[in-house]
């Protein structure tokens, strides 16, 4: 491994990107027309399934040592013939694509590369390494935010690269982002890139325009929350008391995926806070490994709802970290007062009228 991780940077950006052509082209071809059928919309689409073979492929080519902790595996779709022929022709179909400069044959891409069915269901079984405290690893969603993937919305392929529980690498590529957000009919599909230590990256799927990203200085009162679609997934009554107690007027952004992190990343929205709706629920390190390294390296900080880093290892799940907040750095101790100052009053501690 080079210190400057730019191999590995490198074969990840290719890889996402990889992935990025292959959702859009499921959704074109797939979903927008609505034939994929009932069981291929739950829990997981091909989509997923293809998404994740193709990462793995070029990972295992590129670095054959290193796991894989991937939110997938093969086991559902082994028992499903025709939805393993479809994922194996997706997953060949984006892996043959030409390659483009910079793209090493080598990775196991381009004309002529064609795998074998027990080559991809083995590609998405080898993300089966369950995480942990010691050694380097990454982790891979590929697809984020399947139900934002299956309306037309948002979602992202999101890789990481973890050494001894710190996340060192994050790639989040967003198909339907919009690569200018004052331009929202303009260009979309973009891809988010940092490095710890090295700063943060917007570029255009293409890989074209790569620009550093920045969190920029957004005043108080235009600040907003960035929260999850799905109101089970985060609890959209708490960030509202939340937001009242900061005194925030702009209605919250509701968008799926780790494209909440990418946007807070470019001041495209001021805080990422997510509570959870349900006891026990454990977020999964695929889920916020490649965002707070992007949040961290464009100059914002990432904590649990308590002021805790998130714990990347543990294992697959963040254990007891509860709840996420991100924000700009100078900004995040206000929210972190904010989210206790809520607690408290969920919990009865404070009487809401002597705030
Ligand atoms: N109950 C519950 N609470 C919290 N989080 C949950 C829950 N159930 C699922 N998930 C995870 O949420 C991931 C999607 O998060 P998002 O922020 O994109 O939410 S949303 O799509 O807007 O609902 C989603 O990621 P994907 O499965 O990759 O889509 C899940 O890992
Ligand atoms: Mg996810
Ligand atoms: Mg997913
Ligand atoms: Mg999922």
């Amino acid at each position: 491994m080079s210190t400057s991780l730019s191999i590995e940077k490198q074969v990840a950006i290719f890889a996402v990107r990889r992935a990025c052509l292959l959702t859009s082209s499921v959704f074109n071809k797939l979903v927008k027309n609505e034939t994929l059928t009932k069981e291929d919309k739950s829990p997981v689409t091909v989509g997923d399934y293809a998404a994740q073979a193709v990462v793995n492929t070029i990972l295992k080519r590129a670095f054959p040592h290193d796991p894989i902790v991937g939110e997938e595996d093969a086991d559902d779709l082994k028992r499903d013939p025709i939805l393993t022929k479809r994922v194996v022709e997706l997953a060949n179909e984006a892996l043959q694509s030409d390659l483009v400069l910079g793209e090493m044959p080598e990775w196991g891409i381009g004309p002529g590369q064609e795998k074998s069915t027990e080559d991809l269901l083995s590609a998405i079984d080898q993300g089966n390494h369950l995480g942990g405290h010691n050694g380097r690893f990454w982790t891979l969603d590929p697809i984020d935010g399947t139900k934002g993937f299956l309306r037309g919305g948002q979602y992202a392929v999101c890789l990481a690269l973890i050494v001894d529980a710190n996340v060192k690498l994050g790639v989040i590529g967003c198909p339907n982002l919009p690569c200018n957000p004052s331009d929202p009919d303009g260009e979309k599909g973009c891809i988010f890139v940092a490095v710890h230590g090295q700063g943060a990256q917007q570029m255009s799927l293409s890989g074209a325009n790569p620009t550093p990203v920045v969190i920029p200085e957004i005043p108080s009162g235009s600040l907003n929350f960035l929260e999850s679609v799905e109101a089970a997934h985060s609890d959209h009554s708490f960030n509202e008391r939340v937001s009242n107690i900061l005194s925030i007027s702009r209605t919250p952004t509701r968008m799926d995926s780790q494209a909440k992190y990418c946007c807070l990343a470019r001041g495209d929205g001021g805080v990422y806070l997510r509570m959870p709706t349900k006891a026990g629920y454990k977020e999964k390190i695929w889920d916020h490994a490649p965002g707070t390294v992007l949040i961290e390296e464009a100059g914002g900080t990432v904590t649990d709802s308590r002021g805790l880093p998130l714990n990347f290892g543990l294992g697959k799940t963040l254990g007891e970290n509860y709840g996420v907040i991100a924000a700009r750095r100078d900004i995040h101790g206000k929210v972190l007062d904010a989210v206790q100052q809520a607690k408290a009053i969920e919990e009865g501690e404070i009487d809401q009228a002597k705030i």
